[in-house]
């Protein structure tokens, strides 16, 4: 069998998107979430694998603007919609689309590709790395109690429409990138992807509301949230909250958006699927236990042009070191890079010199964001210490103060 990969026609969206969902085992989305992927769809960075008329394999990339640690906004392809058809599987059509698009990435000047993967597994052979992770959170709010900190009953709440509330959410979303590494700046049409609220998918909850945090006059928080009303015969009522994602710009917003929560009437827990680790609700809460905290994987990250992914960013502490690098996949990051760098830039470009730290494309990927440190990466025996000194130099330095997130999948 050969297949043969070309850039998707536009016309054809609806056939390619059609053997995505089955590879997925689907269609399980609504019509207006089909929709909005259709029009987030760049089909000038979508392949196709085609064997003979038919679609066997899929792979998208959007453009995006990556938070990273300094705050600066770095190009990134949002490596998406990968699948291939039950038939064609494990015969090396997904490698020969990941080869395509890295060469693509490359050649438009990305210095990183990122992604969320459908299962862990698959992406580490091209050189990603898992630099994110996630927590989910299902709070037991008839046991939990949340210590405020003073001034919290200066914030007034205001129940919103989602969409009338839209602005407003997006500034405050827009103000938190650059602070949290991981985060993606808002691309044309993204701000309806947290708004979609299919009756299809409520799943037995009522309408997404919005809640809206004011100081002063000015919006400093939003949550988004529908309740799941829950009628236990013995005990009566047992709702949940299902909050869909809460940001805020000061401590006490943040603390009456949650405080909020925990006091909706006739409810019982507040639940989350996707929190960073470093949530400050976290030190809120008077029991952590009572949580039902939960980690998984979040952006995969891989660094397709290596000097100007680490020039990109900055380094908490100061570093000098010559890093080893390991790439297969993309053979022209492989060799020797000296990275030199600290909280107001770097610079990082090839060398003779002899190398501090070895390690892969896919290491360097984990670390990038400083969500993994590369001492616990070589605690694992994923990076090798050439210079006594030269890991916990470079690991303090890639270190992220604030644990890099992603809000959102793609
Ligand atoms: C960013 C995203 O869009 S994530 C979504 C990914 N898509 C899905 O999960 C949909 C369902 N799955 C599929 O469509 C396919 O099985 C894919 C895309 C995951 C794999 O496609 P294939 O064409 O079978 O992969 P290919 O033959 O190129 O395999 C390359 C290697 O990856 C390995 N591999 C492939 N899929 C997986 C997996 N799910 N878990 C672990 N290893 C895997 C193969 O074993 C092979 O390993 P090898 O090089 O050591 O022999």
């Amino acid at each position: 069998m050969t297949t043969e990969l070309r850039v998707l026609d536009a016309e054809r969206w609806d056939d390619w998107y059609g053997k995505l969902e089955r590879a997925f085992g689907g269609p399980a989305e609504s019509r207006e979430e089909r929709a909005l992927w259709r029009e987030l769809t760049d089909c000038e960075r979508s392949l196709a694998a085609w064997d003979g008329d038919e679609i066997a394999g899929t792979a998208g990339a959007f453009s995006f603007r990556l938070s990273v640690p300094g705050g600066a906004l770095v190009p990134a392809a949002g490596v998406t919609m990968v699948s291939v058809q039950p038939t064609h599987r494990r015969r090396g059509v997904l490698t020969s689309m990941m080869r395509r698009q890295l060469d693509d990435v490359r050649a438009a000047g990305e210095p990183l590709a990122v992604l969320t993967a459908s299962e862990p597994a698959i992406y580490g052979r091209f050189g990603y790395g898992q630099a994110t992770d996630q927590m989910r959170l299902e709070i037991d709010t008839n046991r939990v109690r949340l210590n405020l900190p003073a001034g919290t009953d200066r914030v007034r709440l205001r129940i919103v429409a989602p969409t009338a509330a839209r602005e407003e959410c997006e500034a405050v979303y827009a103000q938190r990138v650059a602070a949290r590494p991981g985060m993606l700046a808002r691309q044309p049409g993204w701000d309806r992807l947290p708004l979609l609220d299919p009756k299809a998918n409520r799943d037995g909850a009522g309408e997404l509301l919005c809640v809206l945090a004011e100081v002063d006059g000015e919006v400093r928080g939003y949550a988004r949230y529908a309740v799941r009303p829950i009628w236990s015969p013995a005990t009566g009522p047992d709702g949940a909250v299902l909050l869909r994602d809460v940001e805020a710009l000061d401590p006490v917003a943040y603390a009456a958006l949650w405080n909020f929560l925990f006091g909706l009437d006739l409810t019982s827990s507040v639940r989350i699927r996707n929190r960073p680790a470093d949530d400050p609700v976290l030190h809120l809460v008077s029991d952590v236990r009572r949580c039902g905290i939960g980690l998984r994987d979040g952006l995969f990250v891989r660094t397709v042009d290596v000097g100007a992914a680490l020039e990109a960013r900055t380094y908490a502490t100061p570093v000098d070191v010559v890093l080893d690098v390991e790439d297969a996949f993309c053979p022209w990051n492989a060799g020797r890079w000296r990275l030199a760098g600290d909280a107001k830039g770097a610079t990082c470009a090839r060398t003779g010199d002899s190398a501090d730290l070895a390690l892969s494309a896919r290491e360097l990927g984990a670390a990038y964001l400083g969500g993994f440190s590369l001492s616990a990466l070589a605690a694992a025996g994923r990076v090798t210490e050439l210079r006594p000194g030269a890991l916990a130099e470079a690991s303090a330095a890639f270190g992220s103060d604030v644990k890099p997130w992603l809000p959102h999948g793609f």
